[in-house]
């Protein structure tokens, strides 16, 4: 039989020692056949044969044969066998054995993942070891610290313990101790040994004795066990009767493929025609299995979900009501994957598919246990056929299709489509309850498959976040090993969130999961690619869960926090992130946590990186551009840059021409602007500078106006990008300028007079970038006329929504504010190439959103209707992006997405915010600034007559 990969020739390994026996396929009957030896043969105790022949164990099962032995001899196991063929029996034995030769309390030590599996074995060394008066506790979360600890303190001879609640006794029940431990074991020791756990053990293995003895047993392995084995075991010997990942002869696989949404129909459909039989169905969710249970019950299935969001009482309840049969049909997540033994179960249906192969293994492996014979139905649908590759390929099998009749599914549409309606209510009205119920009384969630252990208690959710369709996609499109962005790859992502019901939330976890804490700058940085990708080509529902306070100010601002030493690209991308959906998203009242973020950060002074250059510094495609690029046939990968838009007629070289030229003028008057606000003290400028700059910029939003309009008329990519960045650009000069009026405060606001209105309105305005034959090209910048008017002052919308923002925080410190003010200058000239006196001819990238959206603002917020919040209602008011909030899928989403935020929650210390401010402030005073490149003394005109010379054309106009 093959040797356990990985661990053959390893040092401490004897290979000499291994043992290993011939699968071969039989079952326990046939192994009473094939194997003549007894427990007795063995070396089990008389006592202990006679426990094991009142369970019906008439002989030993491989593993047994192979590992009892050895254990008796004294040495450490490493036990590698198929699900179902007697493992437990194979370390239970040896030990209660050892405890008859030298009885102590605390003598064993049995970790596992799960809490159900606790209980299971706790059952078996019972049942083995009652005739001998072996006392056993059971210590895993869910259940109340206090009986436990009554437990433990009376000592018993075995504790079986999922890792992290022991740790809390250990940390906390006093008096209780596992110096004198004797025996280790770890059941399903792959999974005690991965990551989530891998905290808890170590510490665990700190507070035993070292000179013990271990068992390690699982029906499948990993390397991990390796690692084990270096820092814990000592000369153990193998004993694998299986080959490293294998599925019993006994289990009939099959899959089916199906379109992702009528996974119910089909489910329905099997449940029908296999009636009378017992299922555990897997979903990748809690979610998914409590809907899925909902929608079965509402067609008359005694269906029953156990998964990690239950309390353990309500899970143990579940369980016992499927083993007594009262339930046929159970729907799990991978909490109950591995280790169950449930013998009646006739089929596994992994409605889900799993996203580890090696979950796979174990979920079939709850049937066909112990020589009986069962089935095992894989969906496979559009999304998963590469990871039911991967299955075959290391099961090393090919599996048959299920036979089924596609028009009799068909029929079942219609009803099932109402199941799913009554399901959806229910779910929501259970969302309502779980909602006013207090969370984490009993320590829900901890423990569990999907527990990553005592610091991370898990409140929900689907295990690992890169173990569900979307979140296996994130995982692959954010591997540092991709040498650029995997397009083809994010755009699926998209329309899984699009398209699934789990999709939003699934991804918004394994994006958090890849960004929060990770140290690989690159991961980080594809993530945020992936992340904007989505926000531009999904819907509401995933905007919900990234732009809440928990997410933006938990996983993004934490992510560029001086403690993580990100580079000053990342912080540039995060936080140029957050100003895009600021933007983007000021107008959706549901959406505004990334408002508050923004105007919070800016409050206290930080220097957010307006140049256009390093907005989105990745292209990102919008869907249909990568669609129409990616060839469905070849491997998906990035688009190349499309010339032309597809539907928008060609724009001509000759209008392309006086296009450049327009754009130019544009940017000479942005560049004015700049460059008078970097000159004018707010409280010492001079009235006429004042008007003559309100003017521009009324002036300059007219053309933001045109700029924007024109952008849907063009085809050509290079074109609109160029026109995209412009449109940012004079965000960027407006926010400096509302930054200004604000330091202006005190002097008189009024209405622009009617004259600039009229200038701003005029024909010749109008006509800048006009591609229409008939208009005149537009050589040169255009501003009106200074009337002789009273000062004035801007009201648009943005300056009053940002006044609103500011009036939200207390007053923040002016050395702060205008640090911040001048380093977004510094940066907004940068851009605009004042420090060379030359304009950008770079083409700039496209904001983290849709620029178009950023420009809707076009009036004063007056007549403001009441509401929940002035800003809010008056982004109702203006129409901006209506969201039905009562819609009722909105709702759900909501509640699904409870253990998002509250898992992303965790924000960022003043101390750390701080240093931070105090990073990015230096960082901004090292870029050039124009003051500092120019005269002091220079006054706006004097300036204006330097740009002369460099741009006669803007300073005539002037
Ligand atoms: N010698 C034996 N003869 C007959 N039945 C046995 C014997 N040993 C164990 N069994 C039974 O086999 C079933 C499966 O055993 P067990 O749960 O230990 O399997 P396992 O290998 O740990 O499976 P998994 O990998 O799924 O955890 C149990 O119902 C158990 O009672």
């Amino acid at each position: 039989m093959a040797d356990v990969e990985g661990m053959s020739g390893g040092a401490e390994i004897n290979t000499e020692q291994t043992t290993t026996a011939d699968s071969g396929g039989e079952d326990a009957g046939e192994i009473e056949k094939a194997i003549p030896k007894s427990f007795k043969d063995l070396g089990v105790t008389e006592v202990l044969c006679e426990a094991c022949d009142q369970l019906g164990w008439k002989s030993p099962t491989k593993i047994q044969v192979e590992a009892i032995p050895v254990a008796l001899e004294g040495r450490d196991v490493i036990g590698l066998a198929e699900t179902g063929s007697g493992k437990t029996g194979a370390f239970a034995i040896p030990i209660l054995q050892s405890l008859l030769s030298s009885a102590q309390r605390l003598h064993t030590l049995v970790l596992t993942p799960t809490r159900e599996l606790a209980f299971q074995i706790a059952e078996q060394f019972d049942a083995l070891g009652s005739s001998i008066g072996v006392k056993t506790a059971v210590v895993v979360g869910g259940i109340d610290m206090m009986s436990q600890s009554l437990a433990l303190a009376k000592k018993p001879h075995i504790v079986i313990a999922t890792p992290g609640r022991l740790i809390d006794h250990l940390e906390n029940t006093k008096g209780f101790t596992l110096r004198a431990l004797r025996f280790l074991v770890m059941d399903e020791a792959d999974r005690i040994l991965n990551m989530d756990f891998e905290t808890e053990v170590d510490k665990i293995l700190k507070v035993i004795p070292r000179d013990r003895r271990t068992f390690l047993f699982s029906a499948t392995m990993t390397k991990k066990v390796q690692k084990l084995q270096r820092a814990a075991l000592k000369d153990p010997v193998k004993c694998a009767v299986s080959t490293k990942y294998s599925t019993v002869d006994k289990l009939q696989q099959y899959y089916i493929f199906i379109p992702s949404k009528y996974k119910d129909c089909y489910l329905v459909s099997i449940l029908n025609e296999l009636a009378g039989n017992s299922f555990m169905i897997f979903c990748s969710t809690c979610n998914n299995a409590q809907r899925v249970a909902l929608l079965l019950r509402n067609l008359g299935i005694t269906a029953i979900p156990l998964h990690g969001q239950m309390s353990q009482n309500k899970r143990l309840g579940a369980l016992n009501k499927f083993k007594s049969k009262s339930r046929s049909v159970l729907l799990a997540t991978d909490v109950a994957s591995r280790g169950l033994d449930i013998p009646h179960v006739d089929c596994v249906i992994n409605y889900d598919i799993p996203t580890h192969s090696k979950d796979y293994i174990h979920r079939v492996g709850r049937t066909a246990r112990a020589g009986r014979s069962g089935k095992s139905i894989t969906f496979v649908t559009q999304y998963d056929v590469e990871l039911f590759q991967r299955i075959e390929s290391l099961i090393a099998k090919k599996l048959p299709a299920f036979p089924m009749q596609e028009e009799e599914v068909m029929m079942l549409v219609e009803r099932v489509s109402e199941a799913q309606r009554f399901a959806r209510i229910e779910m929501k009205e259970q969302g309502e309850l779980h909602k006013k119920r207090p969370r984490g009384g009993d320590g829900e969630g901890d423990d569990t498959e999907q527990s990553s252990g005592v610091r991370k208690k898990v409140k929900g959710g689907g295990g690992s976040p890169f173990a569900t369709p979307v979140g296996h996609r994130i995982e692959r499109a954010t591997s540092s090993s991709l040498q650029s962005e995997d397009w083809g790859l994010n755009m699926e992502i998209c329309d899984i969130i699009n398209e699934t019901e789990e999709g939003p939330k699934d991804a918004a976890r394994a994006i958090k999961k890849r960004i929060a804490g990770n140290k690989n700058f690159r991961e980080v940085m594809l993530a945020l690619t992936v992340l904007e990708t989505c926000v531009k080509n999904c819907g509401h529902r995933f905007h919900v869960l990234v732009s809440t306070r928990g997410f933006v100010e938990g996983v993004l601002v934490r992510a560029i926090m001086p403690k993580h030493n990100p580079p000053m690209v990342l912080q540039d991308r995060v936080l140029s992130l957050i100003q895009a959906w600021a933007d983007a998203f000021r107008s959706s009242p549901s959406l505004t946590g990334v408002v508050y973020v923004y105007e919070d950060l800016r409050k206290r002074g930080l220097v957010f990186p307006t140049a256009t250059d390093t907005l989105s510094p990745i292209h990102t495609p919008r869907k249909e551009e990568v669609r129409s690029a990616v060839d469905v046939s070849a491997p998906p990968q990035r688009p190349a840059a499309s010339p032309h838009r597809r539907g928008v007629p060609t724009t001509s070289p000759d209008q392309v021409e006086k296009l450049r030229s327009d754009l130019e003028v544009v940017r000479g008057n942005m560049t004015v602007m700049s460059e008078m606000m970097n000159q004018m003290e707010p409280g010492q400028a001079q009235q006429s500078d004042i008007e003559l700059l309100e003017q521009l910029y009324t002036v300059c939003k007219s053309m933001q106006d045109r700029v924007v309009e024109l952008i849907p008329r063009l085809s050509e990519e290079g074109l609109i990008e160029e026109l995209l960045a412009i449109n940012d650009e004079f965000n960027t000069t407006f926010i400096c300028y509302h930054s200004f009026e604000e330091h202006c405060r005190g002097q008189k606001s009024q209405d622009p007079p009617e004259e600039v209105q009229a200038q701003a309105a005029d024909p010749t305005c109008a006509n800048l970038i006009d591609l229409s034959p008939d208009t005149p090209t537009v050589s040169q910048p255009v501003l009106p006329a200074v009337p002789a008017q009273e000062p004035l002052l801007s009201q648009s919308p943005v300056n009053t929504l940002s006044n609103q923002m500011a009036d939200l925080s207390t007053d923040a410190d002016d050395e702060f504010d205008m640090l911040a003010l001048s380093r977004t200058r510094a940066q907004a000239q940068k851009r605009n190439g004042v420090e060379c006196g030359e304009q950008s001819s770079e083409p700039g990238q496209n904001g983290a959103v849709d620029s178009s959206q950023q420009n809707s603002e076009d009036e004063s917020p007056d007549s403001t209707p009441l509401g929940t919040s002035p800003h809010s209602d008056w982004m109702i008011a203006k129409g901006m992006i209506p969201v039905s909030q009562a819609d009722v899928m909105d709702d759900i989403e909501k509640w699904l997405s409870i253990d998002v935020e509250d898992d992303l929650n965790d924000g960022v210390t003043s101390e750390e915010f701080d240093k931070f401010l105090e990073l990015r402030a230096q960082a901004a005073e090292h870029l050039p600034s124009i003051s500092a490149a120019r005269p002091s003394t220079a006054t706006p005109q004097a300036q204006s007559a330097q740009q002369q010379s460099q741009s006669p054309d803007q300073m005539s106009t002037l």
